[in-house]
């Protein structure tokens, strides 16, 4: 698959000077919630009326999704505001039925991008339509597969796509939900730069007061809009309740976010120069991060010294991960006097760790 401007195309077409915004409920629940949100939500930047009708739980036992009965209400909502609408389709008897009640997008979750038969019987079922389909990334970090999703739909022939990034599940607990691999949608950005990219942060941070942040870092890295789940009641939504925001805290995301334009020379430099900086800062995160567990581990080393009554200094053990390290260092273009200063550093940052933990 090459890239293709086609692939906007109706993203373009929809003419915004935002970036695209869709919202609405993570579930239907009742007529009442669909129209009231979708009233809510007319009069503001959102393009694409959201509900989930279909629901792919963790576990059985949980609220499923009311089925199609939903769909007649999107199709009522669409009716009286003028919305389009969009939900998440997982199999072709979905595809059919959100079809006949005139669905506008379609997209394909997490769950279901990691099965390259059920995306391929989402396609067949799609083929000789012109809905949008977006494709959320599978769950785990995989980009050949997220991609293979996307190849899947356009070769049969579905031009109008997107790709959403809601974050990828890890075994290690994180402040996150599902954690954002921004590199992989970079990426992914660089590969295809005329498919449009959405970010959900709902998904990605899994409690609402997370969601600005990681929206704003999406618009520095040059994303193409937003999926952020709303809900007249969010505290008592019969699904996902801790991720959703109300429509009026959406409207307030979306005046706060800073919105990057390219529109001449000086606006390009800043619009770059967001986004470089948006990817230090992600990678310094990663450097803290990666730092703290690093002490945590010298942390139990001491213990066990002090357990055994052992030195915290180990010479030899120190030099060879110095040696290692201005090799390792070279291959990445990073001087020695660079490499010998930052673990000297390291190095004693443990052993202060270590030294307290002997003394306690
Ligand atoms: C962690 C240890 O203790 C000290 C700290 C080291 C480090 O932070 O890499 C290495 C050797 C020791 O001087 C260890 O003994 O492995």
């Amino acid at each position: 698959m090459e890239n293709s401007k086609e692939m906007r195309g109706w993203l373009d077409n929809l003419g915004l000077d935002h970036p695209l915004v869709i919202a609405g409920p993570c579930s239907a629940e009742t007529e009442e919630q669909v129209l009231k949100i979708a009233h809510d939500l007319k009069d503001t930047d959102v393009t694409y009326l959201r509900a989930g009708i279909w629901k792919p739980r963790t576990r059985p036992g949980n609220f499923e999704g009311v089925g199609a009965l939903g769909l007649k209400w999107l199709q009522k909502a669409k009716e009286e505001t003028g919305m389009l609408t969009a939900t998440e389709v997982a199999n072709a008897a979905h595809v059919k039925l959100a079809l006949e009640h005139d669905i506008d997008l379609l997209w394909i979750g997490a769950r279901s991008t990691v099965s390259p038969f059920i995306v391929q019987e989402i396609a067949d079922a799609l083929k000789g339509t012109d809905k949008v389909v977006l494709v959320k990334n599978p769950v785990n970090p995989d980009l050949s597969l997220w991609l293979g999703g996307i190849e899947r739909l356009y070769s049969s022939d579905i031009k109008k796509l997107g790709v959403i990034h809601r974050g990828f599940s890890t075994y290690e607990k994180t402040k996150y939900r599902n954690i954002p691999e921004w590199q992989l949608a970079i990426e992914l950005q660089n590969k295809f730069p005329d498919l449009p990219l959405i970010c959900d942060p709902s998904h990605i941070t899994g409690k609402r007061d997370m969601i600005f942040d990681v929206a704003q870092t999406a618009l520095d890295l040059n994303f193409d809009g937003l999926m952020i789940e709303t809900h007249n009641d969010p505290d008592n939504a019969w699904s996902d309740a801790a991720q959703q925001v109300t429509p009026d805290t959406l409207v307030q995301i979306m005046k706060d976010l800073k919105i990057r334009k390219e529109s001449d020379a000086e606006a390009e430099y800043n619009n770059k120069l967001g986004m470089l900086r948006a990817q230090i800062d992600i990678i310094d995160n990663g450097l803290i991060d990666t730092l703290g567990k690093r002490m945590k581990i010298s942390d139990e080393i001491g213990t066990l010294k002090k357990q055994k009554n052992v030195a915290v200094l180990q010479s030899k053990r120190w030099n060879e991960i110095l040696g290692r390290m201005i090799l390792e260092g070279q291959e990445k273009g990073l001087s020695e006097e660079f490499i010998l200063k930052m673990f000297k550093a390291i190095h004693q940052e443990s052993i202060n760790h270590q030294e307290k933990i002997l003394k306690a």
